[in-house]
């Protein structure tokens, strides 16, 4: 006998998901079929040893034997038994009866055996149908059965394995009398002993035909004489066309219609002789055109079936002619070669390539375990009422963002290869783990067919600052502007705000004492105006530098005997950054030698210039010691107010900022928050920065208990469980539980953005964010020594133009580089530049934390030209400067020959013999150089640390001063 397999395994390593695809199947399939045959392969990488094609092409000519079986077996029946109405079982009306015998038949025992069998069957059956169709009536008839199987079975569903056996041995045909006839247990697939049954290949061994192993007569002993292997030349084994001797096509002995299921794939010409073209019931298909048809014809007993017919679905009519699909009907192939084995009989040459028969193929579903119905209902089954085909896609789907393929597939309830596929056809090539955007997930579900689907992007409420809440026009409502109030040192900002908030008490509580909780309101012309306790840019900005935007309008203050001074500047670039609208108090008009005017015409300089002289800043002349036009200021803040319209919606949950926050040893943490949107209430659960809480109690300005705050109010809160920090945003939320898991996050995060990288702008990269689109205006803070070097300075800066892109100065003075102006340069996202001044020891520390970036300088030329290769991306900086410590000049020894030797004491870090060192007294840099001489006492040391005193003196620079603090550093490669 031949065993095509074999010769096919001889000659290369058959895998899984090559026999697999060679069947049409899925690797899945394949080795669901191989588990059950008792030869477990791990996956679809595994080689097909020797045997298994056999085993699985056995088990699907055992399929196809059982259908063939269940035929004749109706036929029999339908002879004798008045009994078996099956065999009756015209397409339709078998239903009725049909399933009944079946499943009175074999007994559901062994039933239950998983549907892939029951599927089997009905790809046996299918097939049967099939050709019926093409066949003749009793074609027809069959199918109907088919049909039958397919659908109605499921309910028997239980008969599954066992019964196709017992059809099985119903193909011993004929006789299978009762339907008992007893499948021995055996028949079914994998219960069957090898080569009983009509040989469910299952276990035979591959090539073997049922036949062979068959005892005669086995096919059993359900069969008849003559059907059944016995009568069967040996090799044809149950309808193995392919085992089969050429031309011995079972067919010819075989009786009718039972070679049936293996007719097809008999290579050509050879079952096929005897058989009816097609008719191998599922095989027919399976042969290679021509060959199938050949013979043929008549030969199958049931010729009604087969006959004529062309093998209809038979994939021999996709397939090439003579070349078969699989691989091993080709092994076995085109030649007609003689006994091919009928290979993948059944329900292999159902599935082959359009091969499918008609429609019915049924395929093996391992999951669902339910057959499916794949192509076209064949024809055979024409009138019978098609089953439907399950389309469980939903009709809505929600999609939360973007999603890979796999989700989508699971979405769909799909394959992924079903995802892939119409991607492919969309144009987009995909991998299963390919993320997909919201709009092919939109256009590849409306291809399913799915009816609506919804988009649900969760609001990121763990970054519940950053999310803007849009209301509806008609749910705003005016609300108090928020004040902040800045100035120079002693001009008078605190007593204004005093004097503001003792004269103009809320109606109804005068009198009342107030209490510091950050901010207070007073009331004029029935209108509120919120101010900000804490005076000064410096809290300001540090408000914008953590997201917060709190105050709608500055007053800068200046003292009329006083005029501008550097902090007067520096609050005028803060309320600029910030975009806040600006209104001038000049105090201390009371005084004999205020000028009111001198102030105003200073302020021209800086943009600020009064209505009465064509510009559009609000001044007021104003005496906060004595309360002279507190009212007029008060009014004018209103009018500022109004024209900007400030609103918010109070009827939602509550939003704000937490204006200062500290540990209170009677009430626990305490915070004073500004709400901002919303009605705050008790008993509001809320995250305040990182922490959360419960509103256990508020109070407002005048000390009152409330109950309920709206916008633009300041309060003081109870109810938290940790201390917030000054600036942090504050939300309510639903729930405790939920503000906790959210006050968690934000901690996590914060702890990793802190480990991250910054995010503010350096010279580094900011030929990135230019690039980017992220940056239309370079911001810079000027920090000079003295006023001529600042005005060079900035005029050379803001000649810079690259790519669009400007230098924008948004503050500059003389002095040393403050906290001030990094916290502007953080809020701002801004650099510093320092020219021949240095950062105050804690605008240092500040820059460090903040990410700031600050640029040092001593030559202007150095300056312009860093800026300009930045923008155009070209700075490369090889260097970079670190500061290793500072020594303070605490006495000072004059040698002759020596020069100044200055007597040090480390007070940070340390100072290498080999680094270079800065002198600096009062924040400006006298010199730079290297250092001459490094002692400790009388000896030359290396370096000296922190705590320790030393002595040096620097080469060409002998002008030190007590006080003096000398700067080491060191040039460090950077690595970009
Ligand atoms: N004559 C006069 N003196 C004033 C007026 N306003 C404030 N002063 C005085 O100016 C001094 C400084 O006033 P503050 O209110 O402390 O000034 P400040 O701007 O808050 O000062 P810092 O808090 O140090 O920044 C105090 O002695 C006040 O009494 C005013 O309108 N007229």
């Amino acid at each position: 006998m031949t065993k095509p397999q074999d010769g096919k395994e001889g000659k290369e390593k058959l895998r899984v998901y090559e026999y697999a695809k060679s069947l049409n199947m899925s690797s899945k399939e394949i080795i669901t079929i191989l588990k059950r045959l008792d030869t477990p392969v791990n996956n679809h990488m595994s080689v097909m040893e020797s045997g298994m094609v056999g085993k699985v092409e056995g088990f699907f000519r055992d399929i196809k034997a059982n259908a063939a079986a269940k035929r004749a077996q109706g036929n029999t029946q339908a002879n004798t038994a008045a009994t078996r109405p099956a065999e009756k079982r015209p397409e339709q009306q078998g239903v009725h009866t049909i399933p009944r015998q079946e499943q009175s038949q074999p007994t559901n025992q062994q039933d239950r055996q998983v549907t892939m069998n029951t599927t089997t069957n009905n790809q046996g059956s299918n097939s049967t149908e099939q050709r019926p169709s093409q066949g003749s009536n009793s074609t027809e008839q069959r199918p109907s059965q088919g049909s039958n199987s397919t659908e109605q079975r499921p309910s028997q569903g239980s008969n599954s394995t066992e019964q196709r056996p017992s059809q099985g041995s119903a193909q011993g045909r004929g006789p299978a009398p009762s339907g008992g006839q007893p499948r021995s247990g055996g028949q079914g697939g994998q219960s069957r002993p090898q080569g009983q049954g009509s040989g469910y290949g299952g276990n035979r061994p591959a090539g073997q035909g049922g036949g062979g192993s068959r005892p005669a007569g086995q096919g059993g002993q359900s069969r008849p004489a003559g059907q059944g292997g016995g009568s069967r030349p040996a090799g044809q084994g149950g309808g193995y066309g392919g085992n089969r001797p050429a031309g011995q096509g079972g067919g010819g002995s075989r009786p009718a219609g039972q070679g049936g299921g293996y007719g097809g794939s008999r290579p050509v010409g050879q079952g096929g002789g005897s058989r009816p073209p097609g008719q191998g019931g599922g095989y027919g298909g399976a042969r290679p055109q021509g060959q199938s048809s050949a013979p043929s014809a008549g030969a199958a007993p049931r010729g009604e079936s087969r006959s004529t017919a062309p093998a209809p679905r038979t994939f021999g009519e996709n397939k090439p002619a003579g070349g078969a699909r699989t691989d091993f009907n080709r092994s076995s192939g085109p030649g007609g070669g003689a006994g091919r084995s009928g290979g993948p009989g059944g329900a292999g040459a159902n599935r082959r390539g359009g091969g499918k028969p008609g429609g019915q193929n049924g395929r093996f579903d391992d999951r669902g375990g339910s057959f499916r119905n794949r192509g076209k209902n064949g024809r055979g089954k024409s009138q019978q009422p098609q089953r439907e085909k399950i389309d469980n896609t939903p009709k809505k789907i929600i999609v939360r963002g973007n999603m890979i393929v796999a989700e989508l597939a699971k979405l769909l309830h799909k394959d992924a290869s079903e995802v892939i596929k119409k991607l492919i056809s969309l144009g987009v090539m995909a991998t299963i783990n390919q993320e997909l955007d919201i709009e092919t997930i939109q256009l590849v579900a409306s291809e399913f067919k799915v009816e609506e689907v919804e988009i649900k992007i969760p609001v990121e409420e763990d970054d519940f600052e950053t999310v803007e809440e849009k209301d509806n026009e008609e749910d705003l409502q005016s609300r108090a502007p928020v004040v902040t109030i800045m100035g120079h040192v002693d001009h008078g900002k605190t007593t204004l705000l005093d004097a503001i908030r003792s004269t103009n008490v809320t109606s109804g509580e005068a009198g009342g004492i107030t209490q510091h909780i950050g901010a207070y309101q007073v009331e004029i012309n029935n209108k509120k105006i919120t101010f900000l306790d804490t005076p000064g840019h410096e809290a300001f900005t540090m408000m914008r530098a953590r997201g917060a935007e709190v105050t709608d309008i500055t007053i800068i203050v200046v003292a009329a005997d006083d005029g501008v001074m550097p902090q007067t500047v520096e609050a005028i670039s803060h309320a600029k950054a910030a975009k806040v609208p600006i209104i001038v108090a000049v105090n201390k008009i009371d005084k004999p030698d205020a000028n009111p005017d001198t102030i105003k015409q200073e302020l021209t300089k800086y943009e600020l210039v009064p209505e009465e002289w064509g510009g559009d800043t609000i001044f007021v002349n104003v005496s906060a010691k004595q309360r002279t036009n507190l009212e007029e200021l008060l009014e004018m803040i209103l009018l500022v107010a109004e024209v900007n319209d400030y609103k918010a919606n109070p009827n939602k949950r509550a939003r704000g900022t937490v204006l200062e926050a500290e540990l209170d040893k009677g009430k626990g943490p305490i915070a004073r928050v500004l709400v901002q949107h919303g009605t705050l209430k008790i008993g509001d659960a809320f995250v305040a920065g990182n922490t959360f809480g419960r509103i256990r109690a508020m109070i407002n300005d005048k000390g009152r208990r409330l109950k309920e705050a709206d916008p633009s109010t300041p309060v003081e809160i109870t109810g938290l469980t940790e201390v917030p920090k000054a600036g942090d945003p504050f939300m309510v939320f639903e729930d405790e539980r939920k503000a906790r898991a959210i006050s968690e996050r934000r901690s996590i995060k914060q702890r990793q953005s802190q480990m991250g990288a910054n995010s503010r702008v350096t010279l580094d990269d900011l030929y990135k964010h230019i690039t980017e689109g992220e940056i239309k205006d370079l911001n810079v803070i000027i920090k000079a020594d003295v006023q001529g070097s600042l005005e060079a300075l900035k005029g050379s800066l803001e000649k810079i133009e690259v790519e669009g892109v400007r230098v924008k100065s948004i503050h500059s003075g003389v002095g040393a580089i403050t906290e001030s102006d990094i916290a502007l340069a953080s809020a701002s996202n801004a650099i510093v530049i320092g020219f021949n001044v240095r950062p105050e020891i804690q605008a240092a520390v500040a820059a460090e934390q903040e990410k700031v970036d600050v640029r040092l300088h001593n030559i202007i030329y150095n300056v312009i030209e860093e800026i300009e290769q930045a923008m155009k991306g070209m700075l490369d900086p090889i260097f970079k400067e670190v500061v290793t410590g500072h020594a303070e000049v605490r006495n000072l020894f004059k040698v002759s020959k020596v020069g100044t030797i200055a007597g040090c004491m480390i007070i940070d870090g340390k100072i290498a013999r080999s680094s270079e060192a800065r002198v600096i007294r009062a924040g400006i840099v006298l010199h730079q150089g290297k250092i001459d001489t490094l002692k400790r006492f009388k000896d030359d040391v290396k370096e000296v640390s922190q705590g320790y005193e030393c002595g040096i003196t620097l080469e060409k620079f002998n002008d030190l001063q007590e006080g003096d603090i000398i700067e080491a550093f060191v040039q460090e490669k950077v690595e970009r």
